[in-house]
């Protein structure tokens, strides 16, 4: 009846965590998500790289509880488009989520269902708040893996499509050795 309480070990260093589940996300597994194609398929044609590795402790999908997760998102940028993360809604919409900044540097791209975008930079230490509804993605914009942690309901589930589909309003990119979030040019509301 009551379940049993657990600790679990993070490696900061790497993002691992002991005895959790390991998914890794390939840039072929990411075909229609970045704005330049032809870049895509010539770096997955080339050398097919690692964009991220997720390592999660997920329980049964009940309310109330909670899962968590560490991302290890590594350097990299598909033409001038930094590496990111799927990104997702939650299939239960009003389930909000906290992520912890634990290594390298990036920020979150955040997005309402109307299209409303935020953007927020991260860094070692940096907590950010993402409220029920909106959707999130993580971008790495620096040289060396970005790491981070996150705490969610185990009911909230992933719902990609729409973000699959549309993407996001903003885009991150590296342009004159700076960081700029500009419009996504394929954006349509
Ligand atoms: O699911 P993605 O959008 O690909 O993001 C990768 C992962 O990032 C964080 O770790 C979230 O807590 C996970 O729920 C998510 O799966
Ligand atoms: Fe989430």
């Amino acid at each position: 009846m009551y379940k049993e309480p657990a600790s679990f070990k993070l490696d900061i260093e790497s993002g691992v965590i002991e005895d959790s589940k390991r998914l890794v996300r390939r840039l072929s597994d990411m075909k229609g998500y970045f704005v330049d194609e032809e870049a895509w398929k010539e770096l997955v044609e080339k050398e097919n790289p690692v964009v991220y590795e997720v390592y999660a402790v997920e329980q049964e999908e009940r309310e109330g509880d909670l899962n968590f997760a560490t991302t290890i998102l590594y350097p990299g940028k598909v033409g001038k488009e930094f590496f990111f993360t799927k990104g997702h809604f939650h299939a239960k919409p009003d389930r909000a989520e906290v992520y912890v900044a634990l290594k390298g540097r990036g920020g979150m791209l955040l997005q309402t269902p109307e299209g409303e975008a935020r953007w927020i930079p991260m860094e070692p230490g940096t907590i950010i708040y993402v409220p029920p509804y909106w959707a999130h993605r993580t971008v790495n914009t620096g040289r060396e893996p970005f790491i981070f942690l996150a705490i969610y309901p185990a009911d909230a589930g992933h719902d990609y499509g729409t973000i699959a589909k549309k993407g996001f309003s903003k885009i991150v990119i590296e342009e004159d050795g700076e960081v700029k979030v500009i419009n996504n040019p394929r954006w349509k509301a």
